[in-house]
């Protein structure tokens, strides 16, 4: 199998749902699902903070969600943990910069997809030399589902980095709703990723109908 290319991985990206366990209040699986028939294009399983899951239940409800995520053959994609990532046979994992070194994950996943999370230009310039499949660039607006988040870079700093001749897949993240998606679209991002827009709405599968209105 070999590496995504960049066209094929700008298309996964369009409505990008995170979530982990905490951040539903139900069953994560059936929102996943919900999501699912919204048309989301890729998951992230993102089972951090406090109350997280750990051991066999993480890794139970990490099968139960790939299972949604291969019957819509949508990527299934898991935050940080590469050995979760390599034990389920995942699509992809996703990095922080101060996540392992990239180089090391990108030898441990093989031609699995690697996403990694970028704050400035120097950042994205060595997440893509370093064998980065997309960036996560973000917050774009004030979030409250991550803690400890850079400051937030506005969802025009993914212009300038285009202006700087980044045109590798990006994601934008953090505090985007179906209110402020068409401001990220109009940023040159080529997809918009949400935890609580999704995780938190009435209906799961409308909020992304009205977020991939954004693409429209
Ligand atoms: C994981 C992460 N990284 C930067 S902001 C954020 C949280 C995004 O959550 P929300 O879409 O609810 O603002
Ligand atoms: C911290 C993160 C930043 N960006 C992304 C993504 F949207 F997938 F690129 N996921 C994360 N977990």
């Amino acid at each position: 199998m070999a590496r995504i290319n960049s066209d094929k991985m700008k298309d996964f990206l369009k409505v990008y749902f995170i979530a982990g366990s905490t951040n539903v209040h139900g069953s994560l699986p059936t929102v996943l699902q919900q999501a699912i028939e919204g048309g989301i294009s890729i998951f992230q399983f993102r089972e951090k903070g406090n109350g997280a899951l750990t051991g066999e239940s993480k890794i139970t409800l990490a099968r139960e969600l790939q299972q949604l995520c291969q019957k819509a053959s949508i990527p299934f994609i898991v935050n940080d943990d590469i050995d979760l990532a390599i034990e389920l046979d995942a699509d992809g994992v996703h990095i922080g910069q101060e996540d392992d070194n990239i180089i090391e994950v990108r030898k441990k996943i093989g031609d699995r997809i690697l996403g990694v999370s970028a704050h400035t230009l120097d950042e994205a310039k060595a997440a893509l030399a370093s064998g980065a499949d997309y960036l996560g660039v973000g917050p774009v607006f004030p979030t409250s589902s991550k803690a400890d988040t850079r400051e937030v870079c506005g969802p025009h700093f993914i212009e300038e980095l285009r202006h700087e001749g980044i045109d590798a897949p990006i994601v934008a993240i953090g505090g985007i709703n179906v209110e402020n998606a068409t401001q990220v679209v109009h940023g040159k991002a080529d997809g918009l990723s949400v935890i609580s827009a999704i995780s938190s709405a009435n209906d799961p599968s409308d909020a992304v109908k009205m977020l991939n209105e954004a693409w429209k």
